[in-house]
């Protein structure tokens, strides 16, 4: 597989896609032209914050299974069109969160003390003692807005310098904040009336675009604003004037709205506002982490295994997922044998759970389903758009899930209904490992989900297992597995083969002709495994 690397990645995680058998090409250098042409055969696309990843280069990217943000914020990857034509974006979003909590530290004490203007007339020759005068922390409050991964650690850091934690966060449990030791506040404005210190820990999305403007600033009269998470979250000329003003007594600032940074930016020239080019995330550790978790994300998209830090597809976390990791392949098949046996057009699908994996966390299996019954409808479908192509499609998507067990552990049932007619399919593993179709409309068959199968429906009449052999046979079509059941005796059978090979047209017409033969349906898998 080819790997386009568009900004500079440590080589570490490069290295494993490499020993993997892929194909890693840098194109650090490449401008925008070049980086189109560059990945018209790119399976994979490695990006920081400095590569925009919108229609243009998704369409330009025909081949493309995953985008790997190597880092956290994704808010220059245009997601809902990466999602819209089934490519996975991905970030590490654990890796780099100490150095950026950490650089924020660094940034508060930076600006509380003046340390780079301090520094700055030092080394310009002049003492300036008597001029600097910093603020403390102890016994100040911290507003925290977006209290997730790296607002919490920031938390926990400056909360031991005796400083009191208040936080804006409309996503977190109040449990939570709690636990941490933080007061949740209901908005934005009594965050910063509050705090003495406010730093910002949101991504950048469409509700938090510019939400720092020139009135919430007034807020914070007096204080301090830290922003290491974006640079489009705050009106930046706002910022600049209220610190000339005298409103704040200071600001630090690592990331801007347009990087690299413009020199007429107001933020440069203000000389209360301290400034770092985006390098938060820039520690030596925090640069391999970054590039190994992509890695082994991009390796995990090849490998069809499921991509934990997909940020466009249902994920599971590191606990569940082995318990529910075969399911996803089984789920996907019984969708797909489900949707060739009813033959058209599908108005609902229903996915139960049975036994103990309806405790878990499902819905990388569900999709998994939705991916197998649009497989042979719409070629992209995947687990990243099938949700989108059922609401799209207007099919009525449900789950259920019931702990009471039968015969089976664990089992994955698939229905797909045209409105009229309705097939149903359920899939297990087996402890060895083995995944099996154990049923197909009720009746019980243990087929081998791979490759071509053939679905009889038949008379349950002597002769007409060994005639439908005799003709695969005629056909040169060898018979790996059979299995077959009935409603009753004389009623009607269903037969599954599993096949070496297609059967071809003339077979199934021959076999139809007879009038024992209700129906047959080849089935294909290619699951190619
Ligand atoms: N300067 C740098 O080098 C780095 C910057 N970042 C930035 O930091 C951001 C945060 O990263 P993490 O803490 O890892 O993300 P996270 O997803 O763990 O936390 C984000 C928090 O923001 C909250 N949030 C979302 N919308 C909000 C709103 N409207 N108001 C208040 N809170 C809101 C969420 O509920 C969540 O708790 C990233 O999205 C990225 O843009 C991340 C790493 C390095
Ligand atoms: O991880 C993030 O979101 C960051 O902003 C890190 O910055 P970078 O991608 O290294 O330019």
């Amino acid at each position: 597989m080819n790997v386009v690397v568009t900004d500079a990645v440590d080589d570490a995680g490069l290295a494993r896609l490499r020993q993997a058998g892929h194909d890693v090409e840098l194109a650090t250098d490449a401008d925008r032209e070049e980086l189109l042409e560059l990945v018209a055969d790119a399976h994979a696309l490695i990006v920081r914050s400095g590569t925009t990843v919108d229609e243009e280069l998704l369409d330009a990217a025909p081949e493309l299974a995953i985008v790997g943000r190597a880092g956290i914020g994704v808010d220059n990857i245009d997601v809902e069109a990466a999602t819209d034509r089934g490519v996975i974006v991905a970030n590490a979003p654990e890796s780099n969160v100490r150095a950026t909590a950490e650089h924020t530290v660094a940034l508060a004490f930076a600006t509380a003390r003046k340390i780079p203007q301090g520094h700055m007339q030092l080394k310009d020759g002049y003492w300036a003692k008597g001029d600097i005068l910093g603020s403390e922390f102890n016994g100040k409050t911290l507003g925290v807005v977006g209290l997730g991964r790296i607002g919490q650690e920031v938390a926990k850091r400056l909360g031991n310098l005796e400083m009191d934690l208040v936080a804006y966060d409309p996503y977190l449990s109040e449990e939570r904040a709690r636990q941490l030791g933080v007061e949740l506040v209901d908005d934005i404005e009594t965050c910063f009336a509050q705090a003495d210190f406010v730093t910002l820990h949101t991504p950048r999305t469409a509700e938090t675009d510019s939400f720092v403007d020139e009135e919430l600033l007034a807020e914070l009269e007096d204080g301090y604003l830290i922003n290491c998470a974006r640079g489009g979250l705050i009106d930046e000329a706002a910022l600049a004037e209220a610190v000339d003003d005298g409103i704040l007594y200071g600001a630090a600032v690592d990331v801007f709205e347009t990087e690299p940074v413009e020199p007429d930016n107001p933020l440069l020239k203000a000389e209360n506002v301290i400034v770092t080019p985006h390098i938060a995330a820039s520690t030596e550790s925090a640069k391999q982490n970054v590039s190994i978790s992509i890695a082994d994300q991009i390796l995990s998209a090849f490998d069809g295994d499921i991509v934990t830090n997909a940020v466009n597809a249902p994920s599971a976390g590191e606990a569940v997922y082995p318990t529910i990791r075969p399911y996803v392949k089984i789920a996907e098949t019984a969708g797909k044998v489900a949707m060739q046996l009813l033959g058209g057009h599908v108005e609902s699908v229903e996915i139960t759970y049975t036994g103990d994996i309806a405790d878990e966390n499902v819905d990388v299996v569900t999709a998994s389903a939705l991916q197998g019954v649009f497989s042979p409808l719409e070629w992209q479908a995947n687990a990243i758009n099938a949700e989108r192509i059922a609401e799209e499609r207007g099919v009525d998507v449900t789950e259920s899930k019931t702990r009471q067990v039968e015969d089976f552990n664990n089992l994955v049932t698939v229905e797909v209904s045209d409105g009229d007619h309705s097939v149903s399919v359920e899939g297990t593993q087996f402890d060895d490992d083995d995944p099996r179709i154990v049923r197909i409309q009720g009746y019980r068959v243990e087929a081998i989900p791979h490759g071509h199968m053939l679905v009889v429906r038949n008379r349950d009449e002597p002769g007409v297992i060994g005639f439908i052999g005799s003709v695969m046979g005629e056909y040169d079509i060898n018979i790996a597995g059979m299995f077959n059941n009935r409603e009753s005796r004389g009623g009607e059978a269903l037969t599954v083969y599993n096949l070496d090979s297609a059967p071809g047209e003339e077979l199934l017409e021959e076999l139809a002709a007879d009038d024992r033969i209700i129906e047959t349906t080849h089935i294909s898998l290619n699951n190619g495994d």
